[in-house]
């Protein structure tokens, strides 16, 4: 097992001593201008420029069928506004262009005048996967910093928490295009390090990191919270009602200033958590969402029957080809069920990648920055993979197990949420998507009839016994990679 020594990691790859992550040199307007004409494509989760995965689309895909969509008034990507008309700072605006942002969603329209407004007000705030929380969250942190001396630069003003350290990261990569024209702008990472390494000083002006590693952090006073004005949690339903993760979110408030500007941000809150975020983010203001609101109608739910285990394994062997239209990602219930499948396509001659906690940081990186690339076009996941991570080439997601709640002597039961935000790696901003679920027997049949009607949503059967028929369907629903579909119903 990894050590718990925390370690800030650069965002890029880049080499253990540059570990505190500063934006590249402002760039006069006229320049980011011009690049943001030159691109025709978006960015996901990790831009390009950080060995991420840029949309390849032609332009008009992007500007006709987004525009389309953000002009749909029941579509989350909605706008009435523009990004100037919500008050952002020059640079960042710029920083906008430069990741060719054209409108706020729906989401960020609503969330920013209330997180921007003075005094600070706390926020609680909800929508579907893949509509744009973190830009929402990231244009607070970045409009809240105060870079005029260097010594502000290098003093913690912002905390970003996130589950994994792979969201940590790919938050680090968001922080660092938007605020690039943000003169002094320090970005700390702090994940968990691989040995025991010592732990760095966090001299930046904004921390993205896991919710131990940054305890510690407090803790040995490598990173001093007192300046600390805005605490993110980003997945919030997560990080609150996880055991573990939980208590540490509490702890690490404990250590912050009392009069700290606190947001919470994910796409599920279920009733019970709800009411504990209200504790957590007191007298906040609130976007929220009924649960069948949340699925995203660019994504198509489908199922398919198999007899046994090994069943699946063989679908998913004959499902390889359509894996790699795109790239895909294979959810599975447990690590050995991750390792084995993966050691039987390997053997196989198929070219998988798998993403589990088992294996070291730093080889977590390595994976992960591979599907990023596209050098590995499937890849199989825990639920460690479920929340956050953006990588608009997925096209794909299958739920080779039926997600289920695992609570030791109480009958088995469905996890909407994870069902919710693993689904929602594909389809993001826009874009469509195939989700399928296998199903081996009937209580499984019965948990994803139970999802089904929890969100108000269709699953569609899929009959393997004609496999061409099969193909046609996928194939024509992941084929022109925008929708003019709505959302929610
Ligand atoms: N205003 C915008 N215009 C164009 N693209 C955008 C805009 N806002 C966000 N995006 C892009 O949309 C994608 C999804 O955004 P993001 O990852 O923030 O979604 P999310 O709501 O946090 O999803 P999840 O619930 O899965 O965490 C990203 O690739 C992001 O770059």
């Amino acid at each position: 097992m990894a050590s718990e020594q925390p370690v800030q990691t650069p965002a890029t790859g880049g080499s253990l001593e540059d570990r505190i992550t500063k934006p590249e040199e402002p760039q006069p307007s006229n320049t980011a201008e011009k690049d943001a004409e030159k691109t025709s494509s978006q960015t996901d989760g990790t831009p390009a420029t950080l060995g991420g995965s840029a949309l390849l689309e032609p332009e008009y895909t992007v500007e006709v069928k987004l525009s389309d969509l953000q002009a749909d008034p029941n579509n989350p990507l909605y706008s009435a506004k523009t990004f100037e008309e919500l008050g952002l700072d020059q640079r960042i605006l710029q920083g906008l262009l430069a990741m060719n942002f054209r409108k706020p969603s729906k989401i960020q329209e609503r969330a920013l005048p209330l997180l921007l407004g003075n005094p600070p007000k706390n926020l609680v705030g909800q929508s579907q996967s893949g509509t744009g929380k973190t830009a929402a969250f990231v244009l607070n942190v970045l409009s809240r910093l105060d870079l005029s001396t260097e010594q502000m630069q290098k003093t913690p003003q912002a905390l970003i928490l996130a589950p994994t350290r792979e969201l940590t990261r790919q938050i680090v990569g968001v922080v660092q295009v938007m605020g690039q024209f943000l003169e002094g702008l320090i970005i700390g990472t702090a994940v968990r390090a691989d040995t025991n390494s010592q732990l760095p000083k966090m001299d930046c002006s904004v921390v993205v990191g896991t919710p131990g590693t940054v305890m510690n952090m407090i803790k040995k006073r490598v990173m001093i919270p007192a300046r600390l004005r805005v605490l993110v949690l980003d997945e919030a339903d997560n990080m609150l009602e996880q055991q573990g993760l939980g208590d540490q979110c509490i702890r690490v408030k404990a250590m912050l200033p009392k009069d700290l500007q606190v947001v919470l941000f994910s796409a599920t809150f279920p009733a019970h958590v709800h009411r504990y975020a209200s504790k957590f983010a007191p007298a906040a203001n609130e976007i929220t969402l009924q649960h069948e609101e949340l699925t995203v109608e660019g994504i198509k739910q489908f199922f398919l029957d198999c007899s046994s285990g090994e069943d699946k394994y063989q679908t998913l062997v004959q499902l390889y080809g359509l894996l790699t239209v795109g790239s895909s990602i294979i959810f599975v219930n447990s690590r050995s069920a991750a390792a084995e499948i993966e050691k039987r396509m390997v053997a196989e001659g198929h070219t998988v990648a798998s993403l589990t906690s088992s294996i070291e940081g730093s080889q977590r990186d390595a994976v992960i920055d591979r599907f990023r690339s596209g050098e590995a076009k499937v890849l199989i996941a825990t639920n460690v993979l479920a929340r956050g991570i953006d990588v608009s080439t997925v096209s794909m997601v299958i739920n080779y197990d039926v997600p289920e709640i695992h609570d030791r002597g109480k009958p088995r039961q469905a996890d909407y949420q994870t069902y919710l935000h693993r689904i929602g790696r594909t389809g993001r901003f826009g874009r469509v998507g195939v989700a399928i679920t296998f199903v081996s027997d009937r209580l499984e049949w019965e948990i994803l009839n139970s999802i089904q009607r929890y969100f108000n949503t269709e699953i569609e059967r899929i009959d393997t016994r004609d496999w061409d028929e099969v193909e046609r369907i996928i194939k024509k629903t992941i084929k022109n990679p925008r929708s003019q579909a709505t959302f929610g119903k």
